[in-house]
């Protein structure tokens, strides 16, 4: 199990990106750009470890973020039957939408979270993890929205950042410019 994740991160194509003048080696895969392309085997890989990893009983919705959670939120409801829901970066104002604050590494702006709703017991899964900014934004939105978070689960990780609660991971990651080094693995 995650034979073929660990693989595609080792051998997945790197580029360059700078912010405020620091560079920053940067890896591109399949489940966190959607780039090269996700195939049926590696996305069986990665929902067979997060079938095995994460606590599902009586879970009633995945919670994703966009773009690049909502191929891992497929998998994951069409392997158990359990709905899943996307924050977005598009404002709906439906009611009880939820505005939530995001700073990433390179990004800064508002995610909208709806159809959360009071007592749903829920667990959030995301392609990666990173400076943690994003998931630190959704904590307090399940919160606002009176969910109960069951679980948390990222694919890769990349920083292992103390987000104040414990939260699992496939696989994390060291990067530099020669590629990715896998560091420690669930499975
Ligand atoms: O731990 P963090 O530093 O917050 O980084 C992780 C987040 O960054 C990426 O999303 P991004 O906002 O880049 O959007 P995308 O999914 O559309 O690429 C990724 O999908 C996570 O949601
Ligand atoms: N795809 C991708 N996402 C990231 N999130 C944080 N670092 C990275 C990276 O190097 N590549």
């Amino acid at each position: 199990m995650l034979e073929i994740l660990k693989e595609s991160l080792l051998t997945c194509p790197m580029v360059k990106r700078e912010k405020d003048g620091v560079v920053y080696n940067y890896f591109i895969h399949p489940i966190t750009d959607g780039i090269p392309a996700v195939t049926a085997e590696l996305l069986r890989d990665v929902t067979a470890a997060m079938l095995k990893s994460l606590d599902l009983k009586n879970v009633d919705k995945i919670v994703v973020s966009e773009a690049m959670g909502i191929h891992i939120g497929t998998a994951l409801t069409l392997a158990t039957g359990i709905p899943f829901v996307v924050i977005r970066k598009r404002e709906y104002r439906l009611p009880g939408e939820v505005v939530i604050g995001q700073e990433t590494g390179y990004s800064k702006g508002n995610l909208y979270m709806n159809c959360v709703n009071k007592g749903d017991r829920v667990v959030i899964i995301d392609d990666v993890i990173s400076t943690g900014g994003t998931i630190k934004g959704i904590l307090p939105a399940l919160k606002i929205a009176g969910a109960e978070l069951v679980d948390i689960l990222f694919v890769v990780n990349r920083g292992s950042p103390d987000i104040g609660i414990p939260y699992k991971t496939l696989v994390t990651i060291d990067v530099d410019e020669n590629g990715v080094k896998i560091i420690d693995s669930a499975f």
